[in-house]
C-alpha cells in the first residue's frame, strides 16, 4: 500500500504570495504541492506554466512537485516541466494522440508519469498503459476550476480502478482531485485513494495546520498506509 499524501493544489493559493503560500502548506503538514496547469483550450481557465514551477524551485521548495497538466497538446511543454522541476507529470488521454508515447517521453525526462480520467472518461482506458504509469488521477470535478463540489460517483470509479491497480502488484499511486475535504475524505480513502489533492479546502482554512491534521487523521482511520 502507498503511504498516504496530502497534496495542496496551489489553484487556490493567493498567487500574489506563492512561495510564502506553499511554504506554509508545507509547514502545515502536507506532502506535495499540486499544481494545476491550464491552457484556456483543454479547459476553459488560463493558470500558470514552467516559470512558476522554477520560481518555486528556486524560492527553496524541495517538496514533490506534483504537475497536473489541463493542456493540449501536451508533449511539447513536457520537457519544459521536467526542467522547471516538475517531480510528476500527469495527463489526460483525450489531449495525447498517442498516450503511451506520451507516458515514455515523461519518464525519458526523469519525471513519474500520471494518466488522468475526467468524471465521464471510461476507465478502461487504462487497459494497455496502467503497468507503465506510476500514477492515475481520478478528477472527482470536471477540470477547469476550484472550488466544485465532489461528484458522487467518483467513488465508485475509485473502487473500481483500486481493484485494476491491486491486481498489477506495481506501486501505483492512485490520486483523486475535486472538492475533497475534512467531512468527505475518509470515504475517498476508504474507496481505494492514497493520494488526495484539495484546493479551496486547505487555502480557504484560517489554519492549515488543522485543516491537514484533520485530512490526515480522518484518513489514518481508514487506512494503514
Ligand atoms: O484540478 C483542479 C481543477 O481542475 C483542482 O486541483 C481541483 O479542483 C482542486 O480544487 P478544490 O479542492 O477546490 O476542488
Amino acid at each position: 500500500m502507498q503511504s498516504t499524501v496530502i497534496a495542496p493544489s496551489i489553484l487556490s493559493a493567493n498567487f500574489a504570495r506563492l512561495g510564502e503560500e506553499v511554504d506554509n502548506v508545507l509547514a502545515a503538514g502536507a506532502d506535495w504541492v499540486h499544481f494545476d496547469v491550464m491552457d484556456n483550450h483543454y479547459v476553459p481557465n488560463l493558470t500558470i506554466g514552467p516559470l512558476v514551477c522554477e520560481a518555486l524551485r528556486k524560492h527553496g521548495v524541495t517538496a514533490p512537485i506534483d504537475v497536473h497538466l489541463m493542456v493540449e497538446p501536451v508533449d511539447r511543454i513536457v520537457p519544459d516541466f521536467a526542467k522547471a522541476g516538475a517531480s510528476m507529470i500527469s495527463f489526460h488521454p483525450e489531449a495525447s494522440a498517442h498516450v503511451h508515447r506520451t507516458v515514455q517521453l515523461i519518464k525519458s525526462h526523469g519525471c513519474q508519469a500520471g494518466l488522468v480520467l475526467n468524471p465521464a472518461t471510461p476507465i478502461d482506458v487504462l487497459d494497455w498503459v496502467l503497468e507503465d504509469l506510476d500514477m492515475v488521477l481520478l478528477m472527482s470535478v470536471n477540470p477547469g476550476f476550484g472550488g466544485q463540489s465532489f461528484i458522487p460517483s467518483a467513488l465508485e470509479k475509485l473502487r473500481r480502478v483500486r481493484q485494476m491497480i491491486d491486481r498489477t502488484g506495481k506501486p501505483i499511486r492512485l490520486e483523486i482531485d475535486g472538492g475533497v475535504k475534512a467531512d468527505n475524505i475518509a470515504e475517498i480513502a476508504a474507496a481505494g485513494a492514497d493520494t488526495f489533492v484539495a484546493g479551496s479546502a486547505i487555502f480557504n482554512a484560517p489554519d492549515y495546520a488543522d485543516v491537514i491534521g484533520k485530512m490526515k487523521a480522518a484518513v489514518k482511520g481508514v487506512r494503514t498506509g
